[in-house]
């Protein structure tokens, strides 16, 4: 492996090309050498940007010997195979939120590291990287809470493309809180229920109910049409006390008689230091061969609660979330 770690990216869209910006302008001892997406034109503007170059194709990035180590940004349902691929090709891979559409196939990559017996995969969940996040669950482990009961979380978009259908809004987006509140109290879901009143056939916003194995229930609501901006807000409430995101710091303006903060208009502005954080930690980690953050059995876990919150959707009754048993690959080490 060169000194500078070479990088190729699969998939150029908001994401995508949001992670090549950062990599290239912010993250140390970087260089993004190829670009891969389904829209060569898209392809071929971010790369330029990079100063990289067009692949022809997903699997011809993942094998380049011009690439080291491969963010993964195309499509939800692409992630699974080419998290596959990555593991195959002995390469460490960032692979965006979810892991994959179906539990089942999230079990695939699972299984593909645990036969390679080596982690190379991290699943995209930058909430874990967001400063705000990171002092909450500071907050949390230091027992100043008390014991936690309930945690509150919302989740808006001013619009979503990709999150599109029901279903897709709880494996797309809701699938954030689904890892987060695991990851917070460091406990399991093991029960879900979805509400939500259907406008125009799609059910948005929804709104959940987790019940957490060690007693806490957890709410939580997503509406990807909210018109207004993006809005990510999450408290925990415990026997001793509260502990609440802060809206993110920024200038408070006076004008026009109006006191107000602006709003963000979407993920890229809203979590921006949590991407930044996530990829220079993943590069870091990658630049060594390895990967330390949210590993495929988060990924997995995520997907089987997400499955059962469909179940919970379209059936309407309260689903149960079996548990499972963590393989020795993800007892340690993981973020
Ligand atoms: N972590 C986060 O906060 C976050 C935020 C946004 C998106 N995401 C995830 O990132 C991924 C991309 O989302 P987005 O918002 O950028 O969507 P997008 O629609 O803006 O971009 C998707 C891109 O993938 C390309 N594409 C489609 N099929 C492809 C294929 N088979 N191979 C390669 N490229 C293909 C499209 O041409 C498009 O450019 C999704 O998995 C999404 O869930 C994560
Ligand atoms: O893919 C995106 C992404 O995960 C965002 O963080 C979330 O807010 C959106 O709802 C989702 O569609």
């Amino acid at each position: 492996m060169s000194t500078v770690l070479r990088v190729g990216v699969v998939g150029a869209g908001a994401m995508g090309a949001d992670h090549v910006r950062t990599l290239t302008t912010a993250v140390p001892g970087v260089a993004v050498t190829e670009v891969y997406d389904r829209d060569t034109e898209r392809a071929t503007q971010v790369a330029q940007g990079a100063g990289g170059s067009v692949a022809t194709s997903a699997e011809d990035l993942i094998g380049s010997d011009q690439v080291d180590a491969v963010v993964i940004a195309s499509p939800d349902s692409t992630h699974a195979d080419l998290a596959v691929a990555c593991i195959a090709a002995g390469k460490p891979a960032l692979c965006e939120k979810p892991l994959a559409v179906t539990a089942q196939d999230a079990l695939r990559v699972v299984e593909a590291e645990v036969a390679l017996g080596r982690r190379l995969v991290q699943v995209g969940f930058m909430r874990r990287y967001d400063p705000g996040y990171a002092h909450l669950k500071a907050t949390v482990a230091s027992g100043a809470l008390g014991e936690v009961r309930v945690v509150h979380n919302v989740h808006r978009n001013a619009s979503s493309t990709t999150s599109a259908t029901g279903p897709g809004i709880v494996t797309g987006s809701m699938i954030h809180e689904l890892d987060t509140v695991a990851w917070l109290l460091d406990d399991e879901v093991v029960g879900i229920r979805i509400e939500s009143p259907v406008r125009d056939g799609l059910p948005d916003p929804q709104l959940a109910t987790l019940e957490m194995a060690g007693g806490a229930l957890a709410t939580v609501e997503v509406f990807v049409n909210a018109g207004y901006g993006y809005d990510v807000r999450c408290e925990v409430v415990g026997t001793a006390g509260t502990a609440a995101l802060a809206p993110a710091p920024s200038v408070s303006t006076r004008i026009a008689g109006v006191d107000g903060v602006a709003v963000a208009s979407d993920f890229v502005a809203h979590f921006a230091d949590a991407y930044r954080i996530e990829l220079t930690a993943w590069a870091r980690a990658a630049s060594a061969g390895a990967v330390d953050g949210p590993t495929t059995w988060d990924g997995y876990r995520a997907n089987v609660v997400a499955e059962a919150g469909v179940a919970a959707l379209v059936g309407g009754a309260r689903q149960p979330v079996l548990s499972a048993s963590r393989p020795a690959l993800y007892a340690v080490g993981a973020r």
